[in-house]
């Protein structure tokens, strides 16, 4: 595979990789965050449903009074406390609802709750204001006691819905289980405790002992609260001394346990003998109910804590959100920067350093090397690349000139350096070029071979230098008068060479004739001889069907000079006597 497509291969898989466990570590920390704000609703919730059941709890106190009260229709004092305390009951049903509504649970369990304890705490109040409006002497115990016991079941009611928001806050907020445990309890002392002192509203009412029903349901409450107050300090014990719950804890203990539970004792023992209280109804509610709110204080306390534990926890929750999704950004960020910088920096210049070197191998020297962008290794092997193209061009620089040479020596081996003509070599070079192809196709070829007549006499005569002033004159004239096509060449100190391609032995005899007159006809002008001429004699033969080099031919041109200069010299002889 190549490698840019490997490397975008890569680059895929990377992102991909990436993108998922960024994606799936951010959806984890969004559930997180998610959940931790649920929890603080849910905690939020809770507080709501337990501060209704407390106010619930608390309209017991001026209910019970209002039914004690001496005064038929109550004082205008007493009434105004039990309108105040339906008022904060009603407002804390009202919050509890919107807060349900606005989590989605108006449909559910809870909201059933809700509405039931709204129903029979609407009936209890009807009861009660009944109850009140008829003279002391005709409060019937019974109906006292039921109209408390409806005021009970206001609490009852509201008993599985604060389970499911305990659940619901527990398992969003598993962190605040011991405080919201904690404050459960609380809350749950507060109404067994209420519903201790309640226990004395028919006697006190009545100014009459404490029936045995009474007395069992008092001692049943209070081993109920004891049981609890055990409960709660196991709970609370963990917090540090000098915190808000412990000191709440102590507060409790010292207000409820060490002042209200005392006071209930006593009126307990009176209850059991003569019924003669010193105190009534209303004004037990006013001496005991104060009490209570430590209770409530333990309760808010540990909900604090709770909620303190919840939104600390929801804050690091959206911060790790923020913190895992900026990480996650990065990380993609720095991936893409990664890869960007691996693209630009090495695979598109090893991709065109690679093209470049093979382009270089290849004998494109044309190719220049582009200037680098950065100072890095890429850089370095451009520049070795450089190195090596330098090279090339001077070896193949080396190689044309060595070339060069070789052609030039050749074209010396061949050359006759005096006349410029092919030598003898030359001249055989040439010819075997021709001669096969004029062979193959039946083409006539022929041979004259031609000496300059007495040369010997013009060195004598007039010197060497002279003579070689004729053999370059002679030379000229035959180029000046050959056909094209023809090859002339020195075939050895005086003597020349003829080819003649395409030349039957009649034409070639013709032509050695123009030449023999051509060279005869020559004034040369050749230093102290002045106008010198000269004259050649030619032997001409033809080429056979049988000859297989042209050394058959040349001996029978040379046979035919022979001929020429014994015959007298200055003429041409062909073969056969032409
Ligand atoms: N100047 C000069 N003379 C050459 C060269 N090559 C050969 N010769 C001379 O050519 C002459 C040839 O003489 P010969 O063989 O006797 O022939 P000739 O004098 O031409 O007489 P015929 O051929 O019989 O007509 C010799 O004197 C050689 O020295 C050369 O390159 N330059």
């Amino acid at each position: 595979m190549r490698l840019h497509r490997l490397f975008w291969l890569v680059c895929l898989l990377l992102a991909v990789t990436v993108l998922v466990l960024s994606a799936h570590i951010v959806a984890l920390e969004w559930e997180r965050a998610d959940r931790a704000t649920r929890g603080l609703e849910a905690i939020e919730r809770l507080r709501h449903m337990l501060v209704a059941a407390e106010m619930a709890s608390r309209e017991r106190g001026p209910s019970n009074g209002l039914m004690g009260d001496i005064t038929p229709g109550g004082d205008a004092v007493r009434l105004a406390r039990l309108d105040e305390a339906r008022a904060r009951t009603d407002a804390a049903f009202s919050t509890l609802q919107q807060a349900l509504d606005a989590s989605g649970h108006r449909r559910d369990d809870v909201s059933a709750a809700v509405r039931e304890a709204a129903r029979d705490l609407s009936a209890g109040r009807g009861e009660i204001s009944r109850i009140a409006l008829q003279p002391r002497s005709e409060r019937r115990a019974d109906d006292i006691k039921a109209a408390i016991g409806r005021m009970f079941q206001v609490i009852e009611d509201l008993s599985p819905g604060l389970m499911h928001l305990m659940n619901e806050a527990q398992a969003a907020y598993p962190r605040a289980s011991d405080a919201l445990s904690g404050a459960r309890l609380a809350a749950e002392l507060r109404e067994q405790a209420g519903r201790l002192g309640s226990q004395f509203t028919v006697a006190l009412t009545a100014r009459q002992p404490l029936r045995d029903s009474e007395r069992t349901e008092i001692e049943r409450l209070r081993g109920r609260v004891e049981q609890l107050r055990q409960l709660l300090v196991q709970r609370t014990a963990a917090a540090p001394e000098r915190t808000a719950v412990h000191g709440a804890t102590q507060r409790m203990l010292v207000r409820y346990f060490g002042s209200a539970m005392p006071f209930v004792e006593a009126l307990t023992v009176r209850g059991r003998s003569d019924g003669e209280y010193d105190i009534d109804a209303a004004g037990f509610a006013a001496r005991y109910v104060p009490d209570m709110d430590a209770i409530i204080e333990l309760r808010d306390v540990l909900l604090e804590q709770a909620l303190t534990e919840a939104r600390v926890g929801a804050a690091e929750a959206r911060t790790a959100l923020v913190w895992i999704s900026g990480g996650g950004l990065a990380a993609l960020g720095l991936l893409g920067l990664t890869l960007w910088v691996v693209h630009h920096r090495v695979v598109r210049p090893l991709e065109e350093t690679t093209e470049l070197i093979v382009a270089i191998a290849c004998g494109d020297l044309e190719r220049t090397v582009p200037v680098p962008r950065h100072r890095d290794e890429v850089a370095d092997v451009l520049k070795a690349i450089g190195v090596l193209r330098e090279n090339s061009v001077a070896r193949r620089a080396l190689e044309d000139e060595r070339q060069r040479l070789v052609e030039q020596l050749r074209d010396q081996s061949n050359t006759d350096f005096l006349t410029g003509l092919p030598n003898r070599r030359g001249f055989f070079t040439l010819a075997e070029r021709h001669l096969p192809n004029l062979q193959r196709h039946g083409y006539p070829v022929a041979i004259a071979l031609f000496d300059i007549d007495h040369f010997k006499q013009v060195n004598d005569s007039w010197g060497h230098a002279v003579g070689d002033v004729v053999l370059g004159e002679v030379a000229r004239c035959c180029q000046q008068h050959s056909r094209r096509g023809d090859v002339i060449a020195r075939y050895g100190g005086e003597e020349f060479i003829l080819l003649m391609p395409h030349c039957d032995l009649a034409s070639a005899t013709a032509q050695a004739e123009r030449l023999r007159v051509a060279i005869e006809s020559t004034v040369m002008q050749a230093g102290d001889a002045g106008g010198l001429k000269v004259t050649a004699s030619f032997g001409v033969a033809e080429c056979l069907l049988e000859d297989d080099t042209l050394d058959p031919v040349i001996a029978r041109a040379d046979a035919c000079l022979y001929r020429a200069k014994r015959e007298g010299r200055n003429r041409v002889v062909a073969q056969d006597g032409a």
